[in-house]
């Protein structure tokens, strides 16, 4: 520091997916398009993709997306963009109180709103000249964080002055991370009993972006691996599952869906389904996991399947996003 003025904020771009602004239709439909349209989520050649995108899906699907959005809709709105706003919230407070120069957290989605240009200006208006870019994707994958950076890269290349970047591709073997997610666990088996298994649900990609180098099932099979270990778990105890297939190409196996059928018709009676890739509950949990394969279980044979929630604005989870940023944050603090 050459100036004896206060010290310059830093920044923290604490970011997620992004949800529709409400459950309407027009939207649902104005997320999805933005989010489909993505070629990091989806790569097909686009002279192929934008014909089906605008002619089939975005004329058919907004509308029973808005309808499961419904269905999980808080007071507050999304339940993504709630939890979001409460573990940037309650993260602001942790890190005021633990470190001693100025951190200003600003939360961005990759689509819809609040936007990463948003998020950028709110921490540019601060005054931060350095910037520390969190994705809360406990995993990596090109279709989540890549195009988070590459977004904050388009953004930031209009701007005169862009900050020094810092990023965080992935925390899926973080002791703290594991530790929260174990906890949480430990708290539904003492509440609830345990279940005859356990399921860590990850949300699916395409097989064939592996096969062209994404790294997620990797990450994806250690955080299981550890969080089993911390659990003391058996093989037979625990599956890791994959949900949130899109399209007619194979993705990465074995599909939930299938899973709680077979499970509900080979005698299954209990079960435990926790997804310990999302950082928050939304869509994907809320609805796919506690009512949709909850339906295909039961509807199969089975008694109960029990959803152990994400970790939302647990102390533990927001512990270990602290010390992430305590970390990452070395020789700029
Ligand atoms: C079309 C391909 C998709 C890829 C690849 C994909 C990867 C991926 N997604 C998440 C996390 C979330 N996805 C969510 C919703 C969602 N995902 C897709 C499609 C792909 N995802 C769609 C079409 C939707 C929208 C809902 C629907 O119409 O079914 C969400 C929830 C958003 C919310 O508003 O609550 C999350 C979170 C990850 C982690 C991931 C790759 C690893
Ligand atoms: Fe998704
Ligand atoms: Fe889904």
């Amino acid at each position: 520091m050459t100036s004896r003025s206060a010290p310059r904020p830093i920044g923290v771009l604490f970011t997620n997916l992004g949800t529709p602004d409400d459950t309407s239709v027009p939207a649902v439909r104005r997320y999805l398009a933005e989010f489909l349209s993505d070629r990091r989520v989806v790569d097909l050649n686009r002279l192929l993709w934008l014909p089906i995108l605008y002619g089939v899906i975005l004329a058919l699907r907004p509308k029973n997306s808005a309808a499961s959005y419904r269905s999980v809709w808080m007071d507050e709105g999304s339940p993504l963009l709630v939890y979001a706003r409460r573990q940037v919230e309650r993260l602001q407070k942790r890190v005021d109180a633990e470190i001693e120069q100025p951190v200003h957290i600003a939360l961005a989605m990759r689509y819809g709103n609040p936007s990463i240009e948003a998020g950028l200006r709110e921490l540019d208006a601060a005054g931060c000249k350095q910037v520390l870019i969190l994705p809360a994707y406990p995993q990596y994958s090109a279709t989540t964080v890549a195009t988070t950076f590459d977004k904050i890269g388009e953004v930031l290349a209009d701007w005169p002055e862009p900050p020094q970047l810092r990023q965080i591709n992935r925390y899926h073997d973080e002791p703290a991370y594991i530790t929260a997610l174990a906890n949480s666990v430990r708290e539904h088996w003492e509440t609830n009993g345990r279940a005859e298994k356990l399921v860590m649900s990850f949300h699916g990609i395409p097989k064939r972006y592996v096969k062209q180098g994404d790294p997620y099932p990797r990450d994806c099979g250690i955080t299981a691996q550890l969080l089993a270990a911390e659990l003391g778990l058996g093989r037979n105890e625990y599956k890791v599952c994959f949900q949130s297939r899109f399209g007619r190409e194979p993705w990465l196996q074995p599909y939930l869906d299938q899973t709680m059928k077979a499970w509900g018709k080979a005698g299954m009676k209990t079960v435990d389904v926790m997804c310990p890739g999302f950082s928050s509950d939304c869509l994907e949990t809320l609805e796919e996991i506690r009512e949709e394969n909850r339906g295909y279980f039961e509807e199969a044979g089975g008694d109960s399947l029990r959803y152990i929630p994400a970790l939302n604005e647990r102390d533990d989870h927001i512990d270990m996003f602290t010390q992430l940023i305590k970390r990452e944050l070395s020789g700029w603090i």
